[in-house]
């Protein structure tokens, strides 16, 4: 069973954290006495281990492990591609960098100028290597670290370790591509994905599926992607050895992958430069009981992918048994299917090692370059033939893989190998030769192919089964998951994933990682970011539990491995039936009656979900997807932002409720290729974490007067921007600026009344439709006889800031705020303005793929009777507040700051104060 919530352990530092307590475990760790116990940095048996190994060159032994010992200088890179890319980096360059020179230091110590990362395309990734000393003692380093921060909060750079950013740049996806990144949280390399899927104009065709075993890691890949605004990618949470292969009825094939990135779960010792705490815990056993695992990975992966497709394997690991000899076998089982691409040519100024083709493989302390070896010392049992070299490896060109070592370009470590697949898999790959295990005996050899595919859920019926119905109908075939069998994937799955992160240390790298990310503690998605804390909580446990644990972990991992005594070759370890059914029916492609069906239809629910659905739904705690196909709701969006036609909102719109779905909370919005992948999931076989982009939320306002329930949600407006012909006002830059800063702008007294005069009169109260007319809404309001309340002010400061509030008196501004009607509009730069300032124009359509950092100028409002109010989260308001001062203070050279027109109409501030906090009510504005 899982262990994580055994011994209350976790569950005790879950409440520790939450009640904000110390951590008794790290404190003690971490604490010597009094002082701060200095890191020990060298472990004998790492350096035996990979002397014997002969991962670094002649003569660079000692380089490579000082350069281990040092801290790892901090990357970054500029997020996208194209213009607006190349004017973050020139912008940096000429305010920043170029105060930097050669012979500058620092208390007699030389100081390194930041300079771009060699072969990272268009000078966009960057290097920098300052102590904190230097950073405490140079100003100039402190503006370009505040800087650093400050524009990857914004989301404009990405801090990203160096070497993690080359898998996705060999991944080369284009917007066209599906990709699937199997382990992908906390989801940096998925981020890099997406902005290589939207380096296009508009939606993308492809689609990005990033999954992760970690349920509570989802979360944090949920969040970290967030950003990105992206409707065309899915976050799913499945054992990447059991990710369901969804079957394409129409093309009657599997759906496959052009793209995939397997970046294991690893031993990382790659990461001992920003992980030291791995010195001390380091042993080789840590990768030999990984081993497995990622070959599993790597080929249930291998078999998601398309003819003709890439695959890019990828470790933080220095280990040959996590590294290349994962890959020989891969290699080795699809009987050439696979090929390993030569990528010597691509990011040429890359420094690399090239890949092993022998190695050792070690156990009860003794180093063995073979099987037979080992069996004869009777140091076998803890070992699989799949980890050692296996004879001549010439044919497989493993020099072909590459190792990133630290002291060749000042980085951490890490393993790459570019995977090519030429020809379908042969089924032998997946399938593990009867051992002693089935009670039911294998299908006969000819009915093999329709029998594995009824137990990968091939053949099911078009309607989902009950969950007391829908059994796994032979052996391990997880595919078709009961309430059973869900619980045995878990348990299993928690296994696996426990075993990995105990056998990994992975408690640190995670909260290395999580420290990396700059979560941010109160924003709109503070309990994300919590959950995703808590997960990392989850996974740190006292020194007696991590020892009972291991116990467990490694009965765990006896069981896995079988007790077989024969050598343990990989076939002990394969057991994929889902991954066979497909390869057998790719190799005998006969159409089944199922093949023939006609398409599923848009409109039932999808995703597996049980939570707060009456009936189905596997997935216990997973919200459903529901597609959100209210004609009528989906008319009123409609008339109310004057979209066109062509969005067909009613096809593309899905909620994750399924009790309240007449009129959800959220609407996400979700790209053709998205819903794509859900129509083909019939069954419901993935378990999805989160999809789409937030386009619109439900207006509860109880005094809210709209005639549209639905308010634009500012993390979907860069994509409905340019479709939208109501409900936009078109600001000054001053004007945005304040309404960003101020969160509401008084309307001038003459304005109010022209809200009472409104054409469009139907009123939503608590969501439900009241009808009514201007003239009822102002007659009642009379009749109520409804004044502005007056209130004193508390202080003397407020008195001193109402006096300087002034209501908006642009005189465009106004003409456009009147021809707006009640609830949610669009502020947005006026177009010279914004093509002045570096940013997008509203209707320039160039918002390369809708990237949600390169989006123009705007946010999402709520005009209420006396005033705008915008709508955005206060940290991200404050974030686009930010740039616009950058951009304002660049253009008029001096940051002088904003003046207020003299001609200003200033209302009384006891009327404002009182009507801007009965908007903002209205509003709901998320933080404001
Ligand atoms: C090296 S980390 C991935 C880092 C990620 N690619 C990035 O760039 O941010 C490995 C991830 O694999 C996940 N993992 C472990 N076992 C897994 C499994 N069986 N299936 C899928 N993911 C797994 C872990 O939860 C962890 O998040």
């Amino acid at each position: 069973m899982g262990k994580r919530g055994r011994g209350g352990g976790p569950r005790v530092m879950k409440r520790d954290f939450r009640q904000q307590r110390d951590n008794s475990w790290t404190e003690q760790r971490r604490r010597d006495g009094d002082q701060w116990a200095s890191p020990v940095l060298e472990n004998a048996d790492f350096e035996e281990y990979y002397k014997a190994q002969g991962i670094v060159p002649e003569g660079e032994w000692d380089a490579f492990i000082q350069t281990l010992r040092k801290p790892l200088p901090t990357t970054f890179r500029i997020n996208g591609r194209g213009r607006f890319a190349a004017d973050l980096r020139d912008r940096l360059q000429q305010d920043f960098f170029s105060q930097f020179n050669e012979n500058m230091e620092v208390d007699g110590e030389p100081l390194e100028a930041p300079k771009p990362l060699s072969w990272y395309p268009d000078k966009l990734g960057w290097h920098m290597a300052f102590s904190r000393a230097q950073l405490r003692k140079l100003p100039i380093l402190k503006q370009v670290h505040e800087l650093i921060i400050r524009e990857n909060d914004a989301g404009a750079i990405t801090r990203q370790e160096a070497v993690s950013m080359i898998p996705p740049l060999l991944l080369d996806v284009q917007p066209h591509h599906r990709v699937l990144d199997a382990c992908a949280a906390p989801g940096s390399k998925t981020a890099q994905i997406l902005e290589m899927l939207h380096q296009g104009t508009g939606t993308p065709s492809g689609v990005v599926i990033a999954n992760d075993a970690d349920a509570q890691r989802c979360n944090l890949l949920t969040h970290q992607t967030k950003r990105m605004c992206s409707p065309a990618l899915m976050v799913v949470n499945h054992d990447a050895t059991q990710l369901p292969i969804l079957r394409d009825y129409q093309q009657k094939q599997a759906y496959k992958f052009d793209r995939i990135l397997c970046d294991v779960p690893c031993s990382g010792d790659g990461t001992l430069r920003k992980a030291p705490d791995i010195w001390r815990r380091w042993s080789e056993k840590n990768g030999n009981g990984l081993h497995p695992l990622q070959l599993r990975i790597a080929l249930h992966s291998a078999q998601m992918l398309k003819v003709g497709g890439r695959m890019v394997y990828s470790t933080c690991t220095f280990n040959p048994v996590e590294d290349e000899a994962v890959v020989a076998e891969l290699l080795r089982k699809s009987q050439s299917a696979l090929v390993l691409l030569d990528v010597s040519q691509e990011l040429p100024a890359l420094k690399r090692a090239t890949g092993l083709s022998k190695w050792l493989v070690k156990s009860n302390g003794e180093l063995f370059s073979t099987w037979e070896e080992a069996e004869a010392k009777q140091a076998h049992a803890k070992l699989f033939s799949s980890m050692f070299a296996r004879g001549d490896t010439s044919d497989l060109h493993l020099e072909r893989c590459m190792r990133l070592l630290p002291h060749q370009a000042d980085t951490g470590g890490f393993f790459v190998a570019v995977v090519q697949k030429v020809a379908e898999l042969p089924p032998s790959a997946f399938v593990t030769a009867p051992k002693k295990e089935p009670k039911q005996a294998r299908a006969p050899a000819g009915k093999a192919a329709q029998k594995a595919a009824d137990a990968a859920g091939w053949s099911a019926p078009a309607a989902p089964l009950p969950a007391s119905q829908d059994r796994p109908q032979e052996g391990k075939a997880h595919a078709v998951l009961g309430a059973d069998s869900e619980r045995r994937e878990q348990t299993a799955m928690e296994e696996v994933t426990d075993m990995a992160y105990e056998a990994a240390g992975h408690t640190q790298n995670f909260a290395e990682e999580i420290e990396d990310q700059d979560i941010p503690a109160a924003t709109e998605s503070a309990g994300e970011a919590a959950a995703a804390v808590e997960g990392v909580f989850e996974v740190l446990a006292s020194g007696e539990e991590i020892e009972e644990e291991e116990k467990a972990a490694a009965a765990a991992a006896k069981e896995c491995q079988g007790s077989t005594t024969q050598e343990r070759g990989v076939d002990a370890e394969i057991d994929d039936p889902q991954a066979a059914a497909a390869a057998a029916l790719e190799a005998q492609p006969e159409q089944t009656e199922q093949d023939s069906r006609p398409a599923p239809e848009w409109g039932s629910i999808r995703g597996g979900g049980a939570r707060g659905r009456s009936t189905g739904g596997r997935w216990r705690g997973v919200d459903p997807i529901v597609p959100f196909t209210d004609t009528e709701q989906v008319a009123s969006i409609w008339e109310f932002y004057g979209l066109p036609s062509g969005l067909k909102l009613e096809e593309k719109l899905i909620s994750r409720s399924q009790s309240d779905d007449r009129k959800p909370k959220r609407l996400y919005y979700i790209s053709e290729g998205i819903k794509h992948l859900l129509m083909l999931d019939e069954n419901e076989q993935l378990k999805i974490t989160s999809t789409g982009l937030k386009l619109f939320e439900r207006q509860d306002a109880k005094d809210a007067r709209t005639s549209c329930l639905y308010r634009i949600a500012q993390e979907g407006l860069p994509l409905i921007l340019a479709a939208l012909t109501k409900q936009m006002v078109f600001v000054t830059a001053q004007e945005l600026l304040r309404l960003l800063t101020e969160g509401s702008i008084a309307l001038p007294h003459s304005m109010r009344l022209s809200m009472e005069t409104l054409s469009t009169p139907a009123t939503y109260q608590n969501g439900t439709a009241e009808g009514g007319s201007s003239a009822a809404v102002a007659n009642e309001e009379a009749a109520e006889g409804v004044q502005p309340p007056t209130k004193k002010p508390k202080t003397e400061g407020q008195e001193e800031e109402r006096k300087e509030r002034v209501p908006w008196n642009d005189p465009e501004t106004l003409r456009q705020l009147e021809s707006i009607v009640g609830g949610c509009c669009v502020c947005t730069l006026r177009n010279e303005e914004a093509t002045a300032l570096g940013f997008s124009a509203a209707f320039s359509g160039a918002t390369e793929g809708a990237l949600a950092v390169h989006a123009p100028m705007a946010v999402s409002c709520w005009r209420g009777r006396a005033s705008v109010n915008h709508m955005v989260a206060r940290p991200e308001a404050a974030q686009l507040a930010e740039k616009l001062r950058a951009a304002l203070s660049k253009r008029d050279a001096s940051a002088a700051p904003v003046e207020q027109p003299k001609t200003a109409q200033v209302q009384q501030p006891e009327d404002m104060e009182a009507d801007a906090t009965a908007d903002a009510a209205a509003a709901q504005a998320p933080a404001s």
